[in-house]
């Protein structure tokens, strides 16, 4: 899928993050806690890279590293062969266009205040060259017709769909900057089972669609199997195993991996749909405000 003639879209390399321990009472800071350690792998145009682990074994940190939301102790980050590793709040400001995130609870990452039609355009008022104020509405209908939600109901409030429609909302507002690369924070494990399908499927058809790099977290090996091109396996912030998805799923070398295969508890068919293509049947009727 992914061509790799040129430099990669992104690169991570020997990346480390450690956060502060702090004394409760004076707020002093007396140690580290190493977060993720050399960690390195490179994202290339139109591929998925899978990173997962367990709960604390890094897979946010290396996320909130590359958008610049924690600054790496060692390590490189570029983007298309730019080093961002030292960029300001301002000079990140041109990259974090084109690197947008999807987060876990959609509900929690979307401004209860806001209409559907302001939080997709939002990133328009920073990022002003991108729609003409005039097609401001009308671009948000398109993107919500994009990401499967009824244009109609661009004036509504988060509360008012649910937890896989707020997904899409969450998707619509990455979409609207016109990304590179989105990162996926455990974008669907939130959700109800036949809901993550609909929502994963999505994630699928706009890569083919648009040509979208994904950095895909999940600590569900079912979920990355069937959507990355690559994994990286984290456990206690090291990748203790990366390569080819499928065949790190069918010969594991770690025994960490092997856990953490032997621990996924069903086969989910829905899945089997990804990359074929093509919508699998029997998915659950839409919902009131999706199409
Ligand atoms: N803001 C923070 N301050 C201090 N330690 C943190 C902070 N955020 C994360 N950590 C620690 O860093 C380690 C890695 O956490 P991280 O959230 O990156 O893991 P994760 O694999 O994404 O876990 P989860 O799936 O639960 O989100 C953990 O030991 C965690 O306790």
């Amino acid at each position: 899928m992914a061509e790799t003639e040129s430099a990669p879209l992104l690169r991570v390399a020997h990346l480390k993050v450690a956060y502060p321990i702090r004394s409760s009472l004076l707020q002093r800071q007396i140690g580290a806690n190493v977060a993720v350690s050399d960690v390195t792998f490179d994202i290339n145009p139109g591929e998925t890279v899978g990173l997962v682990g367990e709960s604390g074994s890094g897979k946010s940190t290396v996320a909130r590293a590359v958008i610049g939301l924690v600054k790496p102790d060692d390590g490189v980050i570029e983007f298309e062969g730019r080093n961002i590793t030292g960029y300001s709040r301002k000079q990140l400001k041109s990259v974090r266009r084109d690197m947008q995130m999807v987060f876990q609870d959609p509900y929690a990452s979307l401004n209860p205040r806001l209409t559907v039609r302001d939080l997709i355009a939002e990133g328009w008022r920073v990022h002003r060259d991108i729609v003409p104020r005039d097609q401001w509405t009308a671009e948000v209908k398109k993107l919500m017709d994009r990401v499967g939600l009824n244009p109609d109901y661009s004036d509504r409030y988060p509360h008012q769909f649910s937890g896989g429609q707020r997904q899409r909302i969450g998707i619509a507002r990455a979409l609207a900057l016109r990304p590179k690369v989105i990162i996926c924070d455990e974008p669907v494990s939130a959700l109800d089972v036949s809901v993550q399908a609909q929502v994963l499927n999505l994630l699928d058809d706009l890569q083919e669609e648009l040509g979208l790099a994904y950095l895909f977290i999940s600590h569900d090996l079912s979920v990355v199997e069937h959507l990355c091109d690559r994994v990286l396996v984290l456990h206690h912030g090291h990748v203790v195993e990366q390569g080819n998805a499928r065949e790190i799923f069918e010969h594991p070398q770690h025994e960490y991996t092997r856990a953490l295969l032997a621990a996924v508890p069903v086969v989910r068919p829905w899945l089997e749909r990804a990359h074929q293509g093509r919508h699998p049947t029997g998915e659950p009727p839409a919902q009131v405000g999706q199409k």
